[in-house]
Formats: C-alpha cells, structure tokens, sequence
C-alpha cells in the first residue's frame, strides 16, 4: 500500500458511533468439518465463512450479495444464531451472543428474525397459516393484547393477506401470498433486525417486486432493521443502504450503495454488475461490455491463497496469490479488500507483473473495459499525487437512474390467482 493511501485508510472499526450500531460482527467463521472413514475422522473442513467484519446500523437495510456458494446463507444463519460459529464475535446491541445457548438465546429470538428463501418449503402444509403465524407466540409464552387470533389476522393485514384467511393451509396460496406469510410470522414478535435470505428469488419475476416493496413500507412502518441476502444485484439495488459484496467466506467490498453503484472498487463487484441485465435496449448498446469472469468459483475447501479472487481477477500480480489485502476505507463510506483496486489509487504501484491467470481471465474482459478501468486508475493517481485525497467524483460512468433492472419493472397484473392488491410501482429508492 502506498503513503498516501495508508493515511487516508481508516480501519473498520471506527466508521459507525456505537450506538446506532444493531449488530456488530468481529472475525466471524465458520468451518464446516469434513469427516471420513469409520473413525469419522476429520480431514478437512469448509471454508464457508472465512473471517468476516461489518456492523449493522439501526434503522438500515445492508444488502449481502455473492455468486452462489460464497457463504452469505451460512453468514445470515450465523448472525441470527442458527448455527454455532467456528470463531469470532458476534455482538447484538453490544452484548456478546456469540456462543449463547437455547436458554440464553430465548429473549434474542424475539428480536432477530428470518426470512427464508422458499416459501414452498418454510411452511408446514399441515398447520393452518393462524396457527403458523401465531406460532412465535405459543413458543414465547407470548399473549398479545386481544389474543392471539386477533393479533395474526392484525398481522395478515398488515402484509397484505386477507385476515378471514386464518383457517386456510399453505398450499391455497399463490408463491407471493405465502412469502407474506413467512414475513408475517417474523414479524410477529416485533423483532428489531430481520435476516432475510434471497427472500424473493423463488418467486415470479412479476411478484417480487411487490414483495420488495411490502419489506420497504414495513421497514418505514415498523422501524426494522434489515440484512437482504440476494444473488443478484437487482434485489438490493433498490432498498439497501449499503450493500456488502462476498467472495468465497470473505467480505471484499462494503460500501453506501449509490457509492458502489457509481464507483465500485473491487473487481469481482465490477463483474457482478456488469453481469445485472439492462432491460432497456437503447441502453444496452451503450454498456455492452459484459465483463465475463473465468471458470467457477475455486472450492471453499482449499480457498486460493492471498485474495481468494486472484484465480480469476484480470488485474491479478504477484501480491495477490501471495499476501491477503486487507477490508481497509480507501474512501468514506466505501471499504475494500483489494491490492489493485478500481477507481482507486492502485495499492501497491510497483507490482505490475500480471498473473499469466490474470492474463487468461483479461482475455475475456472487453478493451473497453481494461481501458477504462487503466484511466480511472490513473485519474485517480494524479488526484492523490495532486493532494486530493479524498475522491468526490469518481471518474467511472454513472449508472443512469432508469437502468433498472427487469426486477425492478413495475409489476404485471399478477399470473397468480388471488395475490392481493399490492404496489405495483418499482421499488421505492432510499435516500
Ligand atoms: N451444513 C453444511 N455442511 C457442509 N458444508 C456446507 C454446509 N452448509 C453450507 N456448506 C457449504 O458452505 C459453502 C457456503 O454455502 P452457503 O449456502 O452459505 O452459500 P451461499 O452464498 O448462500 O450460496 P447459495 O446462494 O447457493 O445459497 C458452500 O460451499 C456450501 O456447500
């Protein structure tokens, strides 16, 4: 790392006043245990999250994506103390949960919730959805003012659902209306964070955007705090606050949204974006270049040494493959774990030897998009030479505001019979 950018580098721990924070995690891992032979001995383990620090703000929405199999389910599994970390810390409103029991983690069930992927699965088809709502209650002890019945059909109304559909089953109900139910059953113990793990991608293009738009109001309504787990960026887009990008068990950029979209450092995040479909085609034309990343991603068994992405970057040197980079704030509000980063003063100027993996994988990454990225990079180094330190208007192209993706587009009348009325405007944006 250079001199100057050492100095303008903040660690992570510094950036939120500890009393918005929700949720902080420190080093978290978890290594699942692989076991052979008759003795069940242990001959490997994997690395499904690898050392993973951010924090949470009240009040926020932090958008988690990745390709598939990086580690984000694991990751929301281990902040709302489904599964036992292998190490690190895991702190909610400053008290250590990391390793609390089933006792101890009773009055924490309230207050953190999950929403699951699949709202075939995550309802029991045998119960009537009353009784799977008013669930959390019986298991808390819990009488709600007014009884329990009235407080689930309360609750059905506020998601969106008919309350006279109390005594139905699971199956009478389209895709979209039994994901209502899955969030009406999280809310029902007014929790302050809600985990919800790609809650829309097992549903109809044209129904998620209304289920988006339910968490956005709920969040207003409600006050919640909520961590969105997505694959694909045009998900979160729309209602995160900041969105963290994972990479094989780590966090390799986290920064404000509109930040990231304008600007984004890391390469593997360049990639991800470059890959979010742009449903209009005058201008797709226009941002053609598709960055194209090479093979799969490398097994979390054995994680590639140094930055777990220099197996695939184009930008790729020596460093890379040997020294891990560091989740540093290069710029306010952005935080990267890249030696050469884009849109940024590179980090370690001298080592300009490309990887012949790099230069495979730079085969499949358009002119444009290697020039572009050489005259940010660029830019930006002259700008720090010059003492502008802190870089206001990052030299990548901004993304127009109506480059939404299909997601995104005002939904249809709805394909599935019955799903109630709900907004059909594209999600709201924040800020
Ligand atoms: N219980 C488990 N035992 C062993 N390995 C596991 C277990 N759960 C997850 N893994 C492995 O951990 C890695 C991360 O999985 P995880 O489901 O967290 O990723 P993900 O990013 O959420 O992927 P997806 O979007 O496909 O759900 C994967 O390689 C997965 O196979």
């Amino acid at each position: 790392m250079s001199e100057n950018s050492k100095d303008t580098a903040v660690t992570t721990a510094d950036t939120a006043a500890d009393g918005d924070v929700l949720l902080k995690v420190t080093g978290l891992q978890k290594h699942f245990p692989i076991k052979k032979g008759l003795l069940q001995r242990q001959v490997g383990a994997v690395h499904a999250v690898d050392g993973i620090d951010f924090e949470v703000r009240r009040g926020e929405t932090l958008g988690v994506v990745g390709e598939s199999g990086c580690g984000k389910s694991t990751m929301g599994r281990l902040i709302t103390r489904l599964l036992e970390p292998t190490g690190g810390k895991v702190e909610f409103e400053g008290k250590d949960i990391t390793h609390l029991g089933v006792s101890g983690m009773r009055p924490m069930r309230r207050d953190v919730q999950m929403i699951f992927q699949d709202p075939y699965s995550s309802l029991n088809p045998r119960h009537t959805i009353g009784t799977i709502v008013g669930a959390p209650f019986r298991l808390q002890g819990v009488t709600p003012e007014g009884g329990i019945k009235k407080e689930v059909q309360r609750l059905l109304s506020v998601v969106g659902l008919n309350p006279e559909h109390y005594n139905r089953y699971p199956h009478e109900f389209s895709g979209g209306q039994r994901q209502r139910i899955g969030i009406a059953r999280a809310l029902a113990l007014s929790p302050k964070l809600v985990v919800a793990d790609e809650p829309v991608s097992a549903l109809d293009v044209s129904i998620q955007a209304q289920v988006v738009n339910l968490l956005d109001d709920l969040q207003q309504e409600l006050g919640l705090t909520y961590v969105i787990i997505a694959h694909d960026l045009s998900v979160v887009r729309h209602v995160s606050d900041r969105i963290a990008v994972m990479y094989l068990g780590k966090i390799v950029e986290l920064a404000d949204r509109d930040l990231l979209y304008k600007s984004p450092m890391h390469p593997y995040t360049k990639a991800l974006m470059s890959a979010v479909p742009i449903p209009d085609p005058r201008r797709k034309s226009e941002k053609s270049e598709r960055i194209l990343l090479k093979g799969d991603v490398p097994s979390p068994i054995s994680p590639p040494s140094g930055c777990r992405f220099h197996t695939r970057c184009w930008k790729a040197t020596e460093i890379c493959k040997t020294t891990e980079p560091p989740l540093l704030e290069l710029r306010p509000g952005q935080r990267v774990a890249c030696h050469h980063p884009e849109n940024f003063e590179d980090q370690q100027p001298q080592d300009t030897v490309l990887l012949s993996a790099a230069k495979e994988a730079a085969e499949l990454v358009s002119e444009e998009v290697l020039a572009e990225s050489a005259e940010t990079s660029a830019a930006v180094a002259k700008a720090v030479e010059e003492g502008e330190l802190a870089v206001e208007e990052p030299a990548a192209e901004e993304p127009a505001e109506d480059d939404a993706p299909s997601a995104e587009e005002p939904a249809e009348a709805s394909e599935e019979s019955g799903e109630p009325e709900a907004p059909t405007e594209a999600p709201s944006k924040k800020k």
